[in-house]
């Protein structure tokens, strides 16, 4: 998936998505969710790759390994560019999500890259010690995660920037470090509890950074777009 940053289609229907889409070219990257994908299902896909973007699909599976690995069998035929699960899931989940998407990847085509969820950019230090009753701290726990997710051989995590540093250290500057909670300093924090800036982002070793609505709910779409880029990547922005 190209470094640009990961716009969250997080729209309600394919008419809305095209809609904002026509401020944009088919060199950005874009993520479909949950709610997009289960109103649309896999036309959404279809559509998007005739347009151009690569695509990160984002459905957070969490299930028994085997009902995994069929899943990503058939997600592996869509031609989306990464898919997820949530770490959470355990070892041999990750493995079997892994062996799906190996046999459900048509042949002469790139296995999507996978990564697990460590802890949501939603979660709180409290929400893991009183609802998860982890008794280590946040940022332990999602290191474990991106321990264990490397091990199950998966290529990379969705982490908050405050532990993409740690994770680079200790799983490699190669492994994937997908980071939601991106915020410009003027926007709203919404549900998401650990948040940072582009620039924050670059500095941390973000490998990619996911944004949603400092650019959906932006005035103007593009030019929140093309200010967040230009912080990512640490060039001047004349706005
Ligand atoms: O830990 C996670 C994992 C996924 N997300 C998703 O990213 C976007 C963020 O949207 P914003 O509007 O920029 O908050 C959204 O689609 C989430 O489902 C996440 O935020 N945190």
């Amino acid at each position: 998936m190209k470094t640009s940053p990961i716009i969250a289609l997080d729209f309600d229907s394919s008419q809305k998505v095209f809609d904002f889409l026509t401020a944009f070219e088919g060199d950005i990257n874009v993520k479909v969710g949950m709610q997009l994908y289960y109103k649309e299902g896999p036309a959404i896909i279809a559509k998007l790759k005739e347009r151009g973007f690569d695509i990160f699909l984002d459905l957070k599976l969490h299930d028994i390994p085997n009902t995994v690995m069929s899943a990503m069998e058939v997600l592996a035929n869509l031609g989306v560019d990464l898919v997820n699960v949530h770490s959470a899931g355990g070892k041999t989940m990750m493995e079997a999500a892994l062996e799906g998407l190996d046999k459900g990847t048509p042949s002469g085509m790139k296995r999507p890259s996978i990564i697990g969820v460590t802890q949501l950019t939603s979660t709180d230090e409290r929400q893991v010690r009183e609802e998860q009753l982890i008794q280590s701290s946040l940022q332990d726990s999602v290191l474990h995660y991106a321990k264990l997710t490397k091990d199950a051989g998966l290529d990379g995590v969705v982490c908050s920037v405050q532990e993409a540093a740690i994770i680079s250290d200790v799983c490699g500057l190669e492994f994937l470090k997908v980071t939601p909670g991106i915020r410009l300093p003027e926007s709203g924090t919404h549900d998401q509890k650990r948040i940072a800036t582009p620039d924050e982002a670059r500095h941390e070793g973000s490998t990619h950074i996911v944004v949603g609505r400092a650019i959906t709910g932006a005035s103007d779409p593009r030019a929140a777009y093309e200010q967040i880029n230009a912080r990512w990547r640490g060039v001047e922005w004349i706005g």
